[in-house]
């Protein structure tokens, strides 16, 4: 049971969670969701004495949170969302429904109440799909709830102090925390243990299968309607997006044919003439933060209070009324606030588009603004020509073309600050995909300034990995190194994968590689590392793949076009690169969706 396919479903899909619980943040982003989090400023004040049972009043709160931050985020923001999921945990005991305690009075009253006994959990959950018809917003609700029954064991005051004093019990339902400390008050728990820490996974999984892979009226009677299809296959993907009404918009079959029915299912009828206004200004939205970037806006903003447009201006050395404008733009975009008091940094601006910022994607910008912007005034030769431009945005007409990219050696550094922003966004999921604590040494093919390695050898302590790659890039990745102790497994070794030996390994490991090259070169790489690699060692691939039906929009099919002006290779879907694979002696290949903008392959090598 997985959430994977229809997180497939989602990626091309603005999804919102109206939630400030960690913990719902926690569990969907462990199941692999991409959401962006957006708290619900509803009162949960509802009369609860209207409501038949505990938990209609839960999902009507859910119903109220996820709603407000729907309207919310519409009005704000240019690009407004598609799904918005809100949740509403309370716990129910001798008809009375318990929230989060106002003080530690509040909590002692509720544990009391709880103290040897069995009571409910109720979590109401909200999904909110959102069109949009002539800049009207439509919502429609879909919802429902999970009950656990959990009993305490019968508990002395002094404990239940000791546990209030905690602080454990104030952000809480009922006042406790099954997964901290309260799990020790517990004394049996029957039904889904996520459900009590705020978010049924389960059954939220079983909804949206429901709504996305509806089965075929033929196939009623084989596939169940409340289960999830097998998802660590690749042939359950492909099969799944055959099933009728599986694409990227959820299937409404519950509700009959119609208006509704038409317009959840159809990619024409579902895009309205403001997402395709959106669509033709999308590239004003790129450029602003561009601009921004380069002209440094949000180093200038900091971490600090908020400062007004003249005094950005003088910090950037600009007018105060293109600056003011170009504020604004930024505000909207969702990168800087906008107060009474002036700017700052949202904190995506803070945490990505500072340049000094560990995960910083500075570099990236700027290569995009420059280079990937240039290739792309292209787009119209590659297109009637099927090939890459660097020869006529950048005179260069290297073999590889990722060389006429960096020819200065700003140019350089900038394409490595570049790649080392983008590798840091995965690393970590990449890194924690699979257990990968079997091994002892991994090599990391064209890993430039070792991103990855480090995000590995820090998840595992007993393995050393070596950096594979050019000795032109080798040459000037010690700016990009992090201190620590990890630092000591991780070394870099100068070569190229197409002509050196390749250093020996457990693990190899090629992210965000082959997508560069063409079949041809795929073939003749996967041949040399399957010859360097021993019988029962792995290979592990990260990549951003294709649906399989090549029709994913985002990020499936941008980044293929994106392959067609700047490199000589091709997106690939999930089965593509499994016969790859195998065709060089890897089986047992799998693979893990990592939420994030790549997925994860590893596969083992056989005798040959
Ligand atoms: C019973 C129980 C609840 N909880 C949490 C889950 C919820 O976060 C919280 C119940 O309050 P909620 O109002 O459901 O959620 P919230 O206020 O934390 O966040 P938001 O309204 O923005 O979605 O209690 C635990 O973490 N562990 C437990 O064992």
């Amino acid at each position: 049971m997985a959430l994977y396919p229809v997180v497939r479903k989602l990626l091309q899909k603005r999804v919102v969670l109206a939630s400030a619980s960690p913990r719902r943040q926690e569990i969907l982003s462990n199941a692999g969701l991409r959401f962006e989090v957006v708290p619900s400023r509803f009162k949960e004040q509802l009369n609860k004495a209207s409501f038949p049972t505990p938990y209609a009043y839960a999902m009507e709160t859910a119903k109220q949170k996820a709603l407000d931050v729907a309207r919310r985020v519409h009005q704000k923001d240019l690009r407004a969302p598609d799904i918005v999921i809100g949740a509403d945990t309370i716990v129910a005991v001798g008809g009375l429904i318990l929230e989060k305690p106002m003080d530690k009075q509040d909590a002692y009253s509720m544990l009391s109440r709880l103290n040897g006994k069995e009571h409910s959990v109720f979590t109401g959950v909200a999904i909110i799909h959102c069109s949009y018809q002539d800049g009207r917003l439509d919502m429609e609700v879909s919802e429902f709830y999970e009950e656990t029954l959990v009993k305490f064991s019968q508990l002395s005051e002094e404990l239940l102090w000791e546990y209030i004093h905690s602080g454990e019990p104030m952000d809480k339902a009922g006042g406790y925390g099954i997964q901290a400390l309260g799990g020790m008050l517990v004394e049996y728990v029957r039904g889904d243990f996520l459900n009590v820490v705020g978010f049924p996974l389960n059954h939220f999984c079983k909804k949206l299968a429901e709504l996305y892979f509806p089965p075929r009226p033929e196939n009623v009677q084989r596939v169940k309607h409340d289960s999830i299809p097998p998802v660590d296959t690749f042939e359950g993907l492909s099969d799944l997006s055959d099933v009728e009404g599986g694409g990227s918009s959820p299937a409404h079959s519950q509700q009959g044919h119609g208006t509704k029915d038409t317009h959840a299912k159809g990619t024409v009828a579902g895009l309205h003439s403001s997402a395709l206004l959106e669509v033709i200004d999308g590239f004003k939205a790129s450029k602003a933060l561009f601009t921004a970037s380069k002209m440094k806006v949000f180093d200038a903003l900091g971490d600090g209070a908020p400062l007004s447009a003249v005094d950005v201006a003088r910090k950037i050395d600009a007018s105060e009324h293109g600056t003011g404008r170009l504020l604004d733009a930024c505000a909207a975009l969702g990168l800087l606030e906008k107060t009474h008091r002036g700017y700052r940094n949202t904190e995506l601006a803070s945490r990505y588009l500072r340049s000094d910022g560990e995960f910083s994607l500075h570099s990236l910008i700027l290569h995009s603004d420059t280079h990937v912007w240039n290739l792309f005034t292209h787009l119209e030769s590659a297109v009637r020509e099927g090939t890459h431009q660097h020869p006529r945005a950048l005179g260069s007409t290297a073999d590889d073309p990722s060389q006429g990219t960096c020819r200065s050696q700003d140019q350089k550094l900038r394409c490595l600050g570049a790649m080392h922003g983008l590798s840091k966004l995965s690393a970590h999921q990449v890194a924690t995909a699979f257990d990968l604590s079997q091994f002892t040494s991994a090599c990391d093919l064209g890993g430039c300034t070792g991103a990855l390695a480090h995000e590995l050898a820090r998840e595992y302590p007993g393995l050393k990995v070596t950096v594979f790659d050019l000795p032109e890039v080798i040459e000037d990745v010690k700016r990009f190194q992090p201190n620590g102790p990890q630092t000591e497994q991780v070394t870099f070794v100068p070569g190229d994968f197409f002509k050196d030996r390749l250093p020996e390994a457990d693990l190899y490991i090629l992210s965000r590689i082959l997508h560069d090259w063409s079949d041809e070169k795929v073939h003749e790489l996967l041949s040399r590392v399957s010859g360097s690699c021993k019988p029962g060692g792995c290979l592990l691939v990260a990549e951003s793949t294709l649906d399989e039906e090549k029709q994913a929009a985002r990020p499936g099919l941008l980044p293929s076009l994106d392959l067609l002006v700047q490199a000589q290779g091709r997106a690939r879907s999930l089965s593509e690169y499994r016969h790859l694979l195998q065709a060089h002696g890897f089986t047992d290949v799998r693979a893990a969706g990592t939420g994030n903008i790549v997925d994860v392959i590893l596969a083992t090598r056989t005798e040959p």
